[in-house]
């Protein structure tokens, strides 16, 4: 007998992009990487702005490409900062809309993922799903504890890639992923580093708003002192310090772009300030995988680089050339969050797996009351 076809439309809503992707079961048919400049994304408000701009561009670009939607089986969308839930297959549904609108769990481009494919798929009566949120939570309780007693620390990072990725080189490497440990870093618009122990990532930063790397728009780990007497001086609303920190930070903050290339070029003109900022990059990068290898207590497999950043090639090397001491380091540029998000929905409309309910009864371990 034949095999089904099922078509669907993926979405994927970064900070300096949106990826699109449409598939014909695991077949990928079209894919497209949509940059957005930082003044653009900077122009608006707040995230949930963003969704005509985002949604206008997605359609324009399927209807260039001839694709009918109307032949589509189903959406599905990288998931947002929702409530802390395991990971899986998620079909998008009215609580998980309005956690995604306000942004329980704050404000991220993927908040626009669920709600874009949502909207796509309701017109065409057919189903959305999101796969892996950013909120996938794993980590070990001594993780959590922060240093400071009112914070408690929080799972917030590429799940969706680390997570592909990981997979892939447990293949490739002929184990399965449940029996290595990893260490992944997915350097994009934003950079997270994964503790991957047999299969559940223990330890990663915050790298939304919380901590870690500076990446390309993010500020990751500063000062806490300074930064809480800039809040405090009068100058700023709460708002602008939040922008600084998320969007306007990292390279955006130094350098005025979010874009690596641009300051790959920068370099090549012998700008100095860039070359600095650059390598300081792939050295906290560097800093946070040597953080990773003593929660796995140096025993590391593997350490995998990933995302956006890691084509660029000098760049990956700086970092490898301060880690390798560790484990052998592996790198796989870009990223394989298309390809997931539709294996995740297939899985479900085959009925090889049941689809989640969101918010489902997941609740992460509070450890301390
Ligand atoms: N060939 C390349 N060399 C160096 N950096 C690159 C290259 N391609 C993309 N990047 C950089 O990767 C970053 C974006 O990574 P990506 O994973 O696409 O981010 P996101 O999904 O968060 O939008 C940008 O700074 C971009 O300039
Ligand atoms: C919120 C963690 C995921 C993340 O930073 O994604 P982008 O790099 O796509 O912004």
């Amino acid at each position: 007998m034949q095999e089904k076809e099922f078509r669907i439309l993926v979405i994927n809503p970064g900070s300096t992009s949106t990826k699109i992707g449409v598939f014909d079961n695991e077949r990928s048919v079209f894919e497209k990487t949509i940059r957005h400049d930082a003044d653009v994304i900077q122009s608006y408000k707040s995230i949930i702005d963003q969704y005509e701009f985002r949604k206008q561009t997605i359609l324009e670009t399927l209807d260039q490409e001839g694709i009918n939607i109307s032949k589509l089986s189903a959406v599905c969308g990288r998931g947002g900062l929702l409530r802390p839930i395991e990971g899986g297959t998620y079909r998008v549904n009215e609580q998980m809309l309005e956690d995604l609108r306000k942004g329980y769990a704050g404000q991220h481009a993927s908040n626009l993922g669920g709600i874009l494919a949502h909207e796509i798929a309701s017109s065409l009566n057919i189903p959305a799903f999101i796969v892996d949120p950013v909120v996938v939570d794993e980590l070990d309780p001594i993780a959590r504890i922060s240093g400071f007693a009112l914070i408690e620390r929080r799972s917030i990072f590429h799940a969706l890639n680390q997570k592909a990725v990981a997979r892939r080189v447990a293949k490739q490497l002929g184990k399965k992923y449940e029996e290595l440990n990893l260490i992944v870093a997915h350097m994009g618009g934003g950079i997270t580093v994964g503790a991957h122990k047999q299969g559940r990532v223990v330890d990663v930063n915050n790298g939304l708003d919380g901590e870690g790397p500076f990446s390309p728009e993010r500020a990751g780990t500063v000062p806490a002192g300074d930064l809480v007497s800039l809040c405090f001086s009068g100058e700023y609303y709460r708002e602008e310090i939040m922008k600084m920190l998320v969007g306007q930070g990292g390279l955006v903050g130094y350098l005025g772009t979010n874009d690596a290339v641009k300051v790959e070029k920068m370099i090549e003109a012998g700008n100095e300030k860039a070359k600095l900022v650059y390598s300081a990059m792939a050295y906290q990068v560097a800093k946070e995988i040597g953080a990773a290898s003593a929660v796995l207590a140096g025993k590391v497999d593997a350490i995998i680089l990933t995302g956006g950043l890691a084509y660029g090639k000098a760049f990956a090397k700086e970092i490898a050339d301060r880690v390798n001491w560790i484990a052998d380091v592996i790198v796989q540029p870009g990223e394989n969050e298309l390809q997931a998000l539709a294996e995740g929905a297939l899985r479900v409309l085959r009925g090889e797996e049941k689809e989640k309910v969101y918010p489902g009864n997941f609740t992460k371990a509070k450890v301390l009351q």
